[in-house]
């Protein structure tokens, strides 16, 4: 008997060894007991396996074998992330892989094989009379695959069954189609220049930012160079945010490359999709694959070039389990396949901005809109301090809106507030909708009647009057989209207003809906929140107008400027795309504030420099290392009394390591949980994660001994604080 290690799907950090009759390769799928389950596991020979009494060792139940074992690519960029994020690795690869590949059962695959009539076949020819068989039998005089068949007639597949069994048929295996590039816009200077500099660097590493503002075609120069990997024979990955994933984009590149195959991977998919996009993709059959996060684990063997777009986003960095961010890997990935990777945004993160300075990115930049006429739009603001406003409105603003309606243009109007209105006051004791179970207001929905938690999605009816003191007279505070639509449609009656936020338009046959009402000119005033704000290309859009952003500029969290400004500047970059000029209305109270005035001058490396300054002399990332512990419980002592017992471990840091807390997360109580936090700090990460990963085992051991209830995690490069 063979020993083998096996990676189970565990919060343990060891591999576990099982017995087998023969070797079996690393990858290897396998179906093994673990206590009363039975669950999937993957060998890994690069593990030495524990020199186990046999008798104390459970034997491997089944090998899943009906596909290859999986490749080595993947397990190291697995092993690289469980270091790099201190995670257990057997967790971390079965994040890696689609959900049907984590079950212990044998999985069912398209069939990816052409087939084609041999010379028997070709001899025996059908009569002249049975059409749809001539017609099959013909086509089949080239190689075909299933799918290919069944477009030639619907009754291809009974036709193929009866020659295969007749022996009439070779079984070929799977070829790619020729490539088929449909016509390109002609490139710019600058696009051009961006797109030399990645291609003579296809076939090595190279890291390279693509700063391009809004409107300036950065999605042009991805599918150019798409164009040329894929007529080098290799396969391109293209990560971007889920929210940008629209069918636009996709159809977009399916336009540009006809007959490739184009492998899509989000959080819609059922899991025999996404495993078989997953499979195509790994065997080479995909040419592309564009997906959200979870796709940078998605195995190339002719990997030639990685993309993630709008790398600045923060939906790249996975909140639970694994915390990687989909961003960082990718650039790891490209290295170790020595392939070059474009980070493409239009307000990269300081991350970026300093990887560019220290020289190990380089950056590319477009520094004009691409369309002919297109300019930037101009921002401007409202001071709103002596205005009257009217539901949140303020009277330039109304203005404005009724001039873009006059001349039949269209608006967009901006706040990240979705629900009627953010809290529910009573105007007598001063009571407001307090979640129970999270340090957050309730939001009122007014049309459902009803007060939820956007946090933890608490529920209840509205009031009919103040809980805490009787008073009939509770007041909405604040506007939501829903209180703004209201508002619009009765101070703009004959405007035709669409309403887009996550209660609106949730899935993907609604966003088709609204890209086909705005292109056939049946809106004048999109009204949403940040799933307006990226990515979008609205030709008739002239007015874009924001509301409520003031929030972001005095939060607790050193990242928020950073994201407000980013996220206006994308949201203004929606205005005057095509012919018509942009306009863009701040309204705000608080003009003088630096962020806005950096945002009417369109100046982000001004805004940049700034912030990256600010990190530097707080201490802050990008100029420093950050790992969070974070632990959480239903009392707050409970995750205090575990950090501070992390805190006795740890004795004195080795400096310039160092580290603070306990202290409560920022959002102190969520869902019935108190969150408490440690924060390590060093100005270099090398030493802080070599430091921590020795801990490990203790703070494992520790770990054990807290209460059931009490959960914890680390967080690598935390993205919240
Ligand atoms: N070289 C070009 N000549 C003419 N038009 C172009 C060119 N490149 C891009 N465009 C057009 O300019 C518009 C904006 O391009 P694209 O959507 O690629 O920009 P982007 O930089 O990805 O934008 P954003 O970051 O704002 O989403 C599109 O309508 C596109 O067809
Ligand atoms: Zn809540």
């Amino acid at each position: 008997m063979q020993h083998i290690s096996v990676w189970l799907d565990v919060p343990l950090r060891g591999a576990f060894t099982y017995l087998h009759p023969q070797p079996l390769p690393s990858g290897q799928r396998v179906r093994v007991a673990f206590g009363n389950r039975e669950l999937c596991g993957v060998v890994d020979n690069d593990v030495p396996p524990q020199a186990l009494d046999e008798a104390r060792c459970k034997p491997i139940l089944a090998v899943l074998d009906e596909l290859p074992p999986l490749p080595e690519a993947l397990l190291q960029q697995v092993r690289f992330a469980a270091r790099y994020y201190l995670h257990p690795q057997g967790q971390a690869l079965f994040t890696a892989l689609p959900t049907a590949l984590r079950e212990p059962r044998a999985v069912t695959l398209a069939d990816r094989q052409s087939y084609r009539l041999n010379a028997a076949g070709l001899a025996a020819e059908p009569s002249a009379r049975s059409t749809v068989q001539r017609q099959l039998w013909l086509a089949l005089q080239q190689p075909q695959s299933r799918d290919a068949l069944r477009r030639v007639h619907p009754q291809a597949m009974a036709f193929l069954k009866q020659r295969l069994a007749a022996g009439h048929i070779d079984i070929l295996p799977w070829q790619a189609p020729p490539l088929q590039v449909a016509a390109a816009l002609t490139l710019n200077d600058e696009q051009q220049a961006a797109l030399d500099a990645v291609a003579a660097k296809l076939g090595r590493f190279g890291a390279f930012l693509l700063h391009g503002i809004t409107g300036s075609g950065k999605t042009e120069v991805y599918l150019q160079l798409i164009a040329r990997v894929l007529a080098a024979g290799q396969q391109a990955l293209v990560i971007i945010p889920e929210i940008n994933l629209t069918p636009q984009l996709i159809e977009r590149f399916a336009q540009r490359f006809p007959a490739s195959h184009i492998v899509c991977l989000h959080s819609g998919l059922s899991d025999g999709e996404r495993l078989q996009g997953w499979v195509d993709a790994w065997q080479g059959v995909a040419d592309i694959v564009i997906g959200t996060r979870l796709a940078v684990f998605t195995p190339q063997p002719r990997a030639g070039l990685v993309i993630v777009d709008e790398e600045h986003d923060g939906s790249f960095k996975q909140q639970d389990g694994l915390r990687y961010h989909a961003r960082d890997l990718a650039v790891w990935r490209a290295s170790q396949a020595q392939v070059p990777v474009l980070l493409g945004s239009a307000t990269p993160s300081l991350e970026t901005v300093a990887n560019v300075e220290a020289g190990r990115y380089h950056r590319l930049v477009l520094s004009a809109r691409a369309h002919g006429s297109a300019r930037l739009p101009r921002i401007g603001l409202v001071d709103t301090r002596r205005l009257k406003l009217v539901d949140g409105l303020s009277e330039p603003v109304i203005a404005a809106l009724q001039q873009r309606l006059a001349r039949r243009e269209m608006s967009l109007v901006f706040i990240n507030r979705r629900g009627y209105s953010p809290v529910l006051a009573c105007t007598a004791c001063g009571w407001t909708s307090a979640c129970q179970h999270c340090s957050a207001r309730m939001v009122l929905h007014l049309s459902a009647r009803q007060l939820r938690c956007h946090h933890c999605g608490a529920q209840q009816r509205v009031p009919l009057q103040c809980p805490a003191c009787g008073n009939p007279d509770v007041q909405p505070l604040g506007e939501g989209t829903q209180r703004l639509e209201e508002a619009l449609r009765r101070l703009l009656p004959e405007a035709r207003i669409l309403r887009i936020d996550r209660d609106s338009t949730s899935h993907k046959a609604a966003w088709d809906a609204v890209y086909q009402r705005v292109h056939a000119g049946e809106v004048d005033i999109l009204l949403g929140t940040q799933m307006l704000a990226k990515g979008h290309d609205f030709g008739a859009l002239s007015l874009v107008v924001v509301l409520g952003s003031d929030g972001g500029l005095y939060s607790a969290d050193y990242r928020a400027s950073e994201r407000l400004f980013a996220q206006l500047l994308q949201v203004s970059g929606r205005a005057g795309r095509a012919e018509l000029a942009g306009d863009v209305i701040v309204q705000t109270n608080w003009p003088e504030h630096p962020l806005y005035l950096a945002l009417t001058q369109h100046d982000f490396d001004g805004f940049a420099a700034s912030q990256l300054q600010e990190r530097r002399e707080a201490g802050f990332p990008p100029a420093a290392s950050q790992v969070i512990l974070r632990a959480d419980a239903p009392q707050y002592h409970e995750a205090e009394a575990f950090l501070q017992q992390v805190l006795a471990l740890c004795g004195e840091l080795p400096p310039p390591l160092f580290v603070f807390g306990p202290a409560p997360a920022l959002m102190a109580r969520l869902a019935g949980r108190e969150r408490a936090q440690l924060t390590f700090e060093a100005p270099q990460r090398p030493a802080l994660h070599a430091w921590l990963r020795a801990l490990l085992p203790q703070l494992d051991a520790l770990a054990r001994k807290a209460p059931r209830h009490l959960r914890w995690s680390l967080d690598v490069d935390p993205q919240e604080i």
